[in-house]
């Protein structure tokens, strides 16, 4: 049976893909949630589901590639639960490009999402959980975090930025009772995929599907991830059974990257 908490995380990105099933999961943890997106009709769908399984939800529209947006939100989530707990940087975006197109804008545009907006996060978020000496700070990296992987040459860069702040914030806020830590899925079958398939089946000329089928076929599981297998981990590094694990960034993949 659920026990509540009385604890409260924060969930970017959480109006579809894996934010939406982190989310969820949270809420079935007992956790009340804060969600944020970019577009308010998706954070209000996931906000009824969560209210349906008896936890208090909080909906909140923010770009997270805007810093005073970021501190708005942490502001307007102190305001109106009390506290913050967890917090998980989940929102992100993909783009496929041949590095030798990759211009100037598209770097500037995934490293503002993807980055700052994780940055910013942990900021606002640590200087919260530094008055309360506790809190946990969950940040999504990517298998793409660990090792290149062809036409994602900017996206990779981003997700080996986030296992570096995540480093580097583990070791700062430890002091402070906060840990921090990512989390590296592998092929997740949401709409970030959609897009990548898609892109895929233009650079390389072949047809819609292919690029994803073969992906799954190199998964030594046998099968796509779903959100739900990314969200079953955040709910451990949310929960006190991870409290003596800092500045870590576990791939959850099927088996396909070892590191
Ligand atoms: N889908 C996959 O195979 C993998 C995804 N990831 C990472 O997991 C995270 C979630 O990915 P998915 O759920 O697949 O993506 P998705 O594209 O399905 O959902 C992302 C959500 O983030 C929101 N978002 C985008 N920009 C935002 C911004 N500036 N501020 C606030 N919200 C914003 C979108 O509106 C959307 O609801 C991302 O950081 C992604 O890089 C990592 C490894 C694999
Ligand atoms: C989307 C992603 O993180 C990949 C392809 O590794």
């Amino acid at each position: 049976m659920k026990m509540k908490n009385n604890k409260v995380a924060l969930v970017t990105g959480a109006g579809a893909g894996i934010g939406r099933a982190i989310a969820m999961r949270l809420a079935s943890d007992g956790f009340d949630i804060v969600l944020n997106d970019i577009g308010e009709e998706s954070i209000k769908n996931v906000a009824s589901e969560i209210e349906e399984l008896g936890q208090k939800s909080f909906a909140i529209v923010a770009d997270i590639s805007k810093r005073d947006q970021v501190f708005s939100m942490i502001n307007q989530t102190v305001e109106h639960f009390g506290r913050l707990d967890v917090m998980v940087s989940n929102a992100g975006i993909v783009q496929v490009k041949p590095l030798l197109e990759i211009t100037e804008e598209d770097l500037e545009r995934i490293f503002r999402i993807n980055v700052f907006g994780t940055m910013f996060c942990m900021q606002a978020a640590a200087e919260v959980m530094i008055k309360q000496n506790s809190g946990k700070i969950i940040n999504a990296s990517s298998t793409s975090g660990k090792r290149g992987v062809e036409f994602l040459g900017h996206y990779c860069a981003t997700k080996f930025s986030v296992i570096g702040l995540t480093q580097t914030a583990a070791k700062e806020l430890a002091p402070h009772g906060i840990t921090v830590n990512a989390y590296c899925p592998g092929i997740v079958g949401t709409g970030m995929w959609e897009e990548i398939d898609r892109k895929m089946s233009e650079y390389m000329n072949v047809p819609l599907g292919e690029t994803l089928k073969n992906k799954i076929n190199g998964i030594p599981l046998g099968r796509i991830e779903e959100p739900i297998d990314v969200a079953n981990y955040v709910s451990f590094l949310a929960s006190e059974d991870s409290n003596y694990m800092t500045g870590q960034a576990v791939v959850i993949d099927g088996g396909m990257v070892f590191s």
